[in-house]
């Protein structure tokens, strides 16, 4: 994307939650995250590349011990709607009999969540426990997705900011914003 077209999307997006908003819910999650998990030294999986601003901010709020690792799956690659999930990398810390506590930015649809939770169960994780920043309101969501921490609701737009991104740029904005449809 050229740099005056993110401009003018910037510039025309609509702020849903401003900073503060994100760092209040990220917040109220990590209490309730702390209060569920304190004492299970769970294993911590960031779901690159969006996951990567929650988890960033939560892991400071969580002040218990934890173990951290990645795992990289992707289905929208820089597009609006998303595709077949392709793994670009799998956690190299083993999960048999762990708590796993999954991180990502957004439940869409809950087609990558759902395939996060079923490799978790097949490599023989004890529990699995999913927190996203955003959820996004409307009936698309694979009925047995649900996330455990949910921070913030937005309405069925695209959506972009706190790790979010649009078309590849804007993940570092503060904040989250709503692209205007004609974008
Ligand atoms: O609920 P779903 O409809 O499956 O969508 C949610 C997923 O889509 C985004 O990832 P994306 O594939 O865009 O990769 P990214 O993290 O690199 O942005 C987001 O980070 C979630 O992982
Ligand atoms: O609305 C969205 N914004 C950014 N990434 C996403 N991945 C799924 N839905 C979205």
């Amino acid at each position: 994307m050229k740099h005056d077209e993110v401009r003018a999307a910037l510039e025309g997006a609509e702020r849903i939650h401003d900073g503060a908003a994100v760092e209040a819910a990220l917040a109220r999650m990590a209490a309730e995250i702390t209060a569920d998990m304190a004492d299970d030294l769970p294993l911590v999986l960031c779901v690159m590349i969006g996951g990567l601003v929650p988890a960033g901010r939560l892991l400071p709020l969580m002040n218990f011990p934890l173990e951290v690792d990645y795992v990289h799956a992707t289905r929208y690659r820089g597009e609006t709607s998303g595709g077949h999930l392709a793994w670009v990398a799998k956690p190299h810390t083993p999960l048999k009999d762990r708590t796993v506590l999954i991180i990502d930015d957004i439940l869409d649809e809950g087609r990558t969540l759902a395939a996060l939770q079923e490799y978790c169960a097949e490599e023989g994780a004890a529990h699995v426990r999913t927190a996203v920043l955003v959820r996004k309101d409307h009936d698309r969501c694979l009925p047995q997705v649900r996330a455990d921490y949910i921070g913030l609701n937005v309405d069925d737009r695209y959506v972009f900011g706190a790790g979010m991104d649009y078309h590849g740029v804007l993940r570092n904005v503060d904040g989250i914003y709503a692209i205007r449809e004609e974008d």
